[in-house]
């Protein structure tokens, strides 16, 4: 209420308490609208206190919603990054796994099963397709001599250095694996037999230059190799079967070099 309105009010008071006025006509009328003005200002003031109580009871509501929803958000984040978190973690044990399950963890080749499976696929390609590959079948020559003489770690070392020289050797279509203890088998696709000699009669040059420093002590190696070119009807094991007895022969023949299939 303004002050005008304050005065206003006032000036009727003392109009209807003054005793000048009390006989008046309009006495009682003013009385009357006097009275009944402060009851409505007084509900109005009622209505307006319980207005105000309202939109104190929607601000705390919106704001502890607001809090509520603030939290929740927060929470959701928490669980999102927490699940993040979690998939990378299973993604990381499952190429973890693939590896084991797949690679050598010595040398890091790939292991016998994982070259069967990709031998399977090159036979169903060289059958469907008339796709020729050849496989050379690699073996340390003494090894057990090196093991014996200067310990199972520095064969360890010299089986390393090999799969690194053959990965190094090899084209990026090639496959090679570590197919059992000092034995590595190389596939190369859509090689001819003349292309697949040529390679390996490098591979045997470069692993006789390998020399590996063990302890203090230089440690050396050769390999004898069988290859064999796969034939469009035979299953992959019959090459392997070929390419192991040409190694053989090499072997009865002095080692350190290759032969090939018939
Ligand atoms: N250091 C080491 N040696 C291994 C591993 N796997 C197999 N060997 C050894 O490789 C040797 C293979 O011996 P043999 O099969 O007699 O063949 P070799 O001595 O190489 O003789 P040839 O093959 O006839 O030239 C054994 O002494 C095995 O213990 C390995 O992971 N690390």
């Amino acid at each position: 209420m303004t002050p005008q309105d304050q005065a206003l009010l006032d000036r009727v008071a003392a109009l209807i308490d003054s005793d000048a006025y009390r006989g008046h006509p309009l006495h009682e009328a003013l009385s009357q609208l006097y009275a009944h003005h402060l009851e409505q200002r007084e509900r109005l003031e009622r209505l307006i206190s319980i207005a105000d109580g309202f939109q104190q009871t929607a601000h705390e509501d919106l704001h502890a919603t607001r809090h509520q929803l603030q939290r929740q958000l927060k929470r959701q984040r928490k669980l999102s990054r927490i699940a993040d978190r979690y998939q990378a973690l299973l993604r990381e044990r499952n190429a973890a796994l693939a590896d084991a399950a797949t690679l050598d963890p010595l040398t890091g080749l790939a292991n016998r099963r994982l070259l069967h499976e990709q031998l399977q696929r090159l036979a169903a390609d060289a059958h469907r397709h008339g796709r020729v590959f050849t496989l050379a079948m690699i073996d340390i020559d003494h090894f057990k001599r090196i093991n014996d003489h200067h310990g199972h770690a520095a064969g360890d070392r010299l089986l390393v250095a090999l799969a690194k020289t053959l990965a190094s050797e090899l084209r990026g279509a090639d496959h090679c694996a570590r197919w059992g203890g000092e034995e590595f088998l190389v596939v190369l696709p859509a090689t001819s037999l003349d292309q697949a000699e040529t390679l390996v009669a490098r591979l045997c040059e470069r692993l006789r230059a390998l020399s590996v420093t063990f302890e203090g002590e230089r440690l050396r190696l050769t390999a004898s190799v069988g290859v064999a070119q796969h034939r469009l009807d035979d299953d992959y094991a019959t090459t392997i079967q070929r390419a192991d007895e040409a190694l053989l022969e090499a072997k009865r023949e002095g080692r350190d070099r290759w032969r090939t299939a018939d």
